[in-house]
């Protein structure tokens, strides 16, 4: 072993017991049962149902308050005590207006404490003292700390909680106190998420989300396409750029463009104005029924939606040209249209175009940009390269995303593995070499990385190929044949909207398909399971999001408020912890007021996936590898400089 690598280490431990110590409490955190984690996907911008099931993990902290106090409290009580768990600041206000005098309201905080220590307690049986400190909330944690572990008996123990509760109480300290408590709880029922990706696009404040996340204690994300569209924007892929755009104005969300992260979109409203009228096809999605609340704004931004997705169609064309590999001449969708008679020739088939707006566009040569709209966006991805704040959520999108993830002994990843239809890997020629399965997955993310790392780089393979992950029929994020972007606006005739799906999306359904995936990850397909996002199941039409004998796994339920009515229900989440895997089909999430007011929270109705024949311990996860490793570091230490045989 490297003596340099023994060397730092002997700095952090430097005395014999240090060592011992260490390596006793690493091998008892093996001994214990696995940690709780969690599975969201496609939270499309959805704050504020995300948080909420956030802040009851997936109705995990119902659970628990449950189990520990379903003899003492009735239902309504346990409703009310939840909804404390979940958002303590405001239902503190709540609970203090009802209150009739302080003498009642400090009776309530004495048994709430209580309540909430002894929570608290409950749910961090399975951690170690360490791992429960660092939960707690500094200011408190001594405090808080004392309260758990006294172990007087029960009456001097009742003394001496009293004593420092009224301590609290007096000092003004006890709402951030509860507070605390509340968030500690929160944290120890999840112990890691996953984000199984598209966190951005459609809803209104995926930036929240990332903060959210930036704070969270322990998470991972897999990409979806709607992330490496941002990704791609910020690593110098003008056409993502216009893509996100365009999904912004789409659904009416340009603030997180303009208020949120600060780009100025005049230039592009400037151009909008010269060129585009109303246009029904490009009226914001959320207004595009309500006619007569039409206004000026929403003209504006029905015309910045036309300008931005003609500077799309336009930029697409120099891409697909100079990447024979992607395959993609099928999409040069401007060089097809006769622009006098309105006509677009699509795979042989013609169509009319209605909705048309191509006023920009020059037919003889439809891929160049009006000087100014090559202006607009260069000024845009200057703007978007330069914001601080989508700096600082792209580089966190680095640091802990990636395109999928093996973790402890799943497949993690949002769209697909392309696959052929005899349920053999696709393959994808680049460069003149033929890639398919984890391989091609692999070098789709060192491409990525690459782009991320050159920003000044705007027209090299690399950054092609993020766009190529956002619509390419070989992208994992994809896996469709095509994206018709264009259809859906110009063309009225269903038949040219669909998207024909990678062979994938129906072969999953198989057992034997999905063992074979697994193993090509180096998994093992008796243990394993492969989660996905990306597709909505339709619940509405009974399809069940669990598949292939329990194989796989797809959660994605519609956290997207534009898809809740295709599939009947607001999104399905994953828990799995020591005892196995359930599913949690979560209902329409109206409002926080609304929970907290009603205490409507039967929003979860859960199914098993599976449940363990033993309990699954620490030892057997990816953290117990790494611990399992470090405890070999330490035993080498040991011999390297105590000179102890072990
Ligand atoms: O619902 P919209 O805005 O028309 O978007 C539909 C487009 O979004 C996609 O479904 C991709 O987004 P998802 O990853 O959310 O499915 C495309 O396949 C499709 O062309
Ligand atoms: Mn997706």
């Amino acid at each position: 072993m490297d003596t340099s690598y023994l060397d730092l280490l002997a700095k952090i431990y430097d005395k014999e017991s240090k060592v011992v110590t260490e390596m006793i409490n690493l091998e008892a955190i093996l001994n214990l049962p696995k940690g709780t984690e969690h599975f969201v996907s496609d939270l499309h911008g959805e704050f504020h149902a995300f948080q909420h099931v956030l802040r009851n993990g997936s109705g995990n902290v119902k659970t628990k308050i449950n189990d520990l106090l379903k003899d003492e409290l009735s239902d309504d009580e346990i409703n009310e005590f939840a909804t404390l768990v979940y958002y303590p600041e405001e239902k503190l206000k709540l609970i203090k207006n009802e209150m009739e005098n302080s003498q009642s309201l400090n009776q309530w905080y004495n048994k709430t404490i209580e309540r909430m220590i002894n929570l608290v307690l409950f749910a961090s049986s399975k951690y170690t003292r360490t791992k429960v400190r660092k939960a707690l909330p500094k200011q408190f944690d001594y405090i808080i700390e004392e309260l758990l572990y006294k172990t007087d008996e029960l009456s001097n123990k009742k003394n001496y909680y009293h004593k420092i509760v009224e301590r609290i109480i007096s000092l003004r300290q006890v709402d951030k106190f509860i507070a605390g408590l509340a968030y500690t709880i929160q944290r120890l029922v999840v112990d890691h998420l996953h984000v199984v990706g598209d966190i951005y696009d459609r809803g209104p404040q995926p930036d929240k989300i990332m903060d959210t996340l930036i704070n969270y204690h322990s998470v991972d994300i897999q990409w979806g396409n709607h992330d490496v569209l941002w990704i791609g924007a910020y690593s110098g892929s003008k056409v993502c750029l216009a893509n996100l755009i365009r999904i912004c104005a789409r659904y009416d969300n340009l603030d997180i463009i303009e208020d949120v992260y600060g780009i100025n979109l005049r230039p592009l409203l400037n151009l909008a104005e010269k060129y585009y009228d109303d246009n029904q096809a490009f009226r914001p999605k959320n207004n595009a029924s309500e006619e007569n609340i039409f206004e000026n704004e929403q003209l504006q931004k029905t015309k910045i939606h036309q300008a931005i997705t003609m500077i799309q169609f336009k930029l697409e064309m120099p891409i697909i040209k100079r990447r024979p590999d992607f395959n993609m001449s099928r999409r040069l969708v401007l060089e097809n249209i006769d622009y006098e008679q309105k006509i677009i020739t699509l795979y042989g088939e013609e169509y009319s175009l209605e909705n048309d707006c191509f006023a920009t566009v020059n037919p003889d040569q439809p891929d160049q940009l009006l000087e100014e709209e090559e202006q607009v966006m260069n000024k845009l991805l200057f703007a978007f390269q330069h914001s601080e704040k989508l700096a600082r959520h792209m580089k966190f999108f680095m640091k802990k995303g990636s395109l999928y993830l093996k973790y402890n002994g799943n497949l993690l990843i949002h769209g697909c593995i392309p696959l052929n239809e005899d349920g053999t890997m696709k393959e994808m020629v680049i460069k003149d070499k033929s890639h398919s399965g984890r391989e091609l997955l692999d070098i789709f993310e060192s491409y990525l990385r690459y782009s991320f790392a050159h920003p000044e780089r705007t027209d090299d393979l690399a950054t092609d190929m993020v766009w190529y992950l956002w619509t390419g029929e070989n992208s994992s994020l994809f896996g469709k044949k095509e994206m018709t972007t264009f259809e859906r606006y110009f063309i009225k005739d269903k038949v040219a909207h669909v998207e024909e799906k990678n062979h994938y999306y129906y072969l999953r359904a198989d057992e034997e398909v999905c063992r074979e995936i697994l193993k090509e990850f180096d998994l093992d397909p008796d243990q394993g399971r492969i989660i996905n996002g990306h597709t909505p199941v339709l619940e509405i039409s009974g399809e069940n999001p669990i598949k292939a004998n329990g194989k796989m796994i797809v959660i994605d339920g519609g956290f997207s408020k534009a898809y809740q009515s295709k599939t009947g229900i607001a999104g399905y989440t994953l828990l799995y912890n020591s005892f196995g895997m359930q599913l949690v089909a979560h209902n329409k999430f109206t409002s926080k007021e609304d929970v907290l007011k009603n205490g409507t929270d039967v929003l979860s109705v859960k199914r098993l996936v599976d449940r363990e024949v033993e309990r699954k311990k620490v030892m057997e996860t990816n953290n117990g590898e790494k611990i399992l490793q470090q405890i070999s570091d330490l035993k080498h230490l040991m011999e390297y400089r105590y000179r102890i045989d072990q």
